[in-house]
Order: C-alpha cells, then structure tokens, then sequence
C-alpha cells in the first residue's frame, strides 16, 4: 500500500516543482506521505479560466513543451487524439445500438472490436510513464491498464455468457465516459486551449464513475464465478509432468478481494490531483 501512495506522492511532487509560483507556505504533511511536507502554492478555485491563458500558465505551458520535446509532445498529442476518437466512437455506437434496439443484450459484441483494440491500445501508457514523457506513477498506471485488460480479456471477451450481464454495461459506461473525458484532456492540455469544463469534468466525473465502474467490474466478475468453476476454464489440474496447478476460480476470487486494498489508491491519487489541479494544493517531498 505504502509504495503505490509514495509513488503517487512522488508524481504530484514532480508536478509540483513545476507549478510553483509564490514561495509556497509549508503545511504539516498528511499521513500519505511521511518525512515530507506539504506546500499549497496557491488556492485559486479559478472559474472561468482552465486554459493556459493567463500569462503565467502559458509560460509554464511552453516550458512543459519545451522539457517534453517535439517528438514526444506530437506522438502524446496523436495518441490523445486517437484515444479521445476511439471512445467517441465506442460511445455513439453504444448509444445508436440502445436506441435501435431497446435493450443491452447485444451491446458488448456489438463493440467488442473496437473496445478491445482501444483499451490493449492504452498499454501504451504504461510505457509513457517508463520512457518518463508523462510524470504520473508507473504503478498507478500500471494498476488501472493492467485491471482494465484483464478485465476485457481474460472476463469479458473470454467468458461468453457473462456477456449479456447490466454490470458489463455498467463498467462500459463508466470507463467510455471517463476516457472521453480524460484524453480530450490531455489533447486540448497539450495544445494550451483546455477549456475549463473539460478541466472541471476530469477531476469530478470520476468521483462517481470510479466506484460505478469497480462495482460493475466486480459484479461482473462474480457473475462469472459459477462458469469458470463448472468448466475449469484457464485451470490447470495435477498430476501433471510440471507438477503445477492453476484454479483460475480461485485466482478471480483472489482478484475480486485485490480491489480492497488497491482501488482506495487510485481513487485517493485521483483525489490529490483533484486538490492539485482545482484548488492549487501541491505536495512537495521533503528531500531527507
Ligand atoms: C492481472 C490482474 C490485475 C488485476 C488488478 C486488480 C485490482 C485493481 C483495482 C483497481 C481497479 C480499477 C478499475 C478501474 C475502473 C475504472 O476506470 S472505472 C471509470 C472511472 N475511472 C477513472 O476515473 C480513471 C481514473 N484514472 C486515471 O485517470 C489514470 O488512469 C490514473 C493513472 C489513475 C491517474 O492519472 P494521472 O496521469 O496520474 O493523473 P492526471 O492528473 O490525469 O495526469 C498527471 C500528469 O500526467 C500528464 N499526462 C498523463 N497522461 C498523459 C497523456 N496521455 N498525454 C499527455 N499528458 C499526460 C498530465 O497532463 C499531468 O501532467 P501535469 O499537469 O504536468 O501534472
């Protein structure tokens, strides 16, 4: 728990030099992140303004560019614009197919090309955050792709009858809805017009979708239970001449009980960049 809050920490230290205006004021820590110290830079709560049109952020907008590089500012940029199509296209054909046929039976195979080819696409993320050209945790990240993939992958795609269930749509909802949001973030942020809306929308719709989104991945999950345990699907069975054995019944229920401890994480990171993005609050690591 304490190294993916630290590396979490770490990300919005990062950040945080960078923001800085004002000699910040020091704040006692919070219990995040121990033997560092807390700054709030500013505490504008600015309303009108999300773009980098104040003279300071557009500054500040450049450096970033400049720090990123060209490559890598047009390969994010192509890529935010690729992902935010993706899940446009992934929301209007949801949206005509409900419409059309009044029912969710039939919605998942219906995008199921296009989802999986998306969300296997967001590895790439994973290896943004390792080649360092975005400054978010390679484990947060980490955590979120990976559960998202193994949920398309090895639940969804692979459990057929589980395929009809609401929870399916739930989580679909939930992540279509967050993922048009979030990269036309990052897209409009790269290109210094966000407009405040879309600011506004990336650190609150996730306040509930988050937890939407986890309840109809964990229902999801149980709804498969009963078939993995019937068929034996992805189990391996002893005697065998390596002498292992696999019960993937088991390793869902291991999954399942994994969101305890790893979800709070995320929804707390997502929380401090809230803090950070909306109200000016950073944290700055203490150098011991
Ligand atoms: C093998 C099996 C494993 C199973 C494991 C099971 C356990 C799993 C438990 C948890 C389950 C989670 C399931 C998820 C469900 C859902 O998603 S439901 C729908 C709601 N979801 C959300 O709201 C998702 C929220 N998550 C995220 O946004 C990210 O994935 C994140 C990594 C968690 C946080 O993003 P982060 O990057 O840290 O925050 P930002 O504020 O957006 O960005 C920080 C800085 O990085 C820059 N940046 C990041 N990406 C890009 C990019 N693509 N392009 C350009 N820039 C990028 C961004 O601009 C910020 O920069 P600064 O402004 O300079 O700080």
């Amino acid at each position: 728990m304490g190294r993916l809050t630290e590396a979490a920490a770490a990300g919005g230290g990062a950040s945080a030099a960078r923001s800085a205006g004002p000699p910040p004021t020091p704040l006692p820590l919070s219990s995040t992140s121990p033997g560092g110290t807390a700054t709030m830079a500013s505490s504008e709560e600015d309303g009108t303004n999300g773009g980098a049109s104040e003279p300071g952020e557009e500054k500040e907008a450049t450096g970033k560019r400049r720090r990123l590089g060209l490559l890598a500012t047009v390969w994010l940029t192509f890529y935010n614009i690729a992902m935010t199509a993706g899940w446009l296209v992934l929301a209007i054909t949801m949206v005509r197919f409900y419409m059309e046929k009044g029912t969710h039976k039939g919605l998942y195979k219906s995008i199921q090309k296009t989802l999986k080819f998306f969300q296997t696409f967001a590895l790439l993320e994973i290896v943004h955050c390792l080649i360092g050209i975005v400054p978010t945790s390679v484990i947060v990240t980490g955590v979120q792709v990976s559960s998202r993939i193994f949920m398309v992958w090895l639940v969804t795609h692979s459990i057929k009858p589980i395929q009809n269930e609401e929870s399916v749509v739930l989580f679909l909802v939930a992540w279509t809805v967050t993922e048009i949001t979030r990269y036309s973030f990052y897209t409009f942020s790269l290109l210094d017009h966000l407009p405040y809306f879309i600011k506004w929308a990336r650190y609150n719709f996730f306040i509930i979708l988050y937890p939407v989104g986890v309840v109809g991945e964990l229902l999801t999950i149980y709804a498969a239970l009963p078939y993995v345990k019937k068929t034996g699907m992805f189990s391996i069975r002893l005697p065998n001449k390596y002498n292992v054995s696999f019960d993937y019944y088991y390793f869902l229920l291991i999954t399942m009980a994994s969101y305890i401890p790893l979800f709070p994480q995320l929804y707390f990171h997502m929380l401090r960049q809230r803090r950070k993005v909306l109200h000016g609050e950073v944290i700055v690591e203490k150098d011991d």
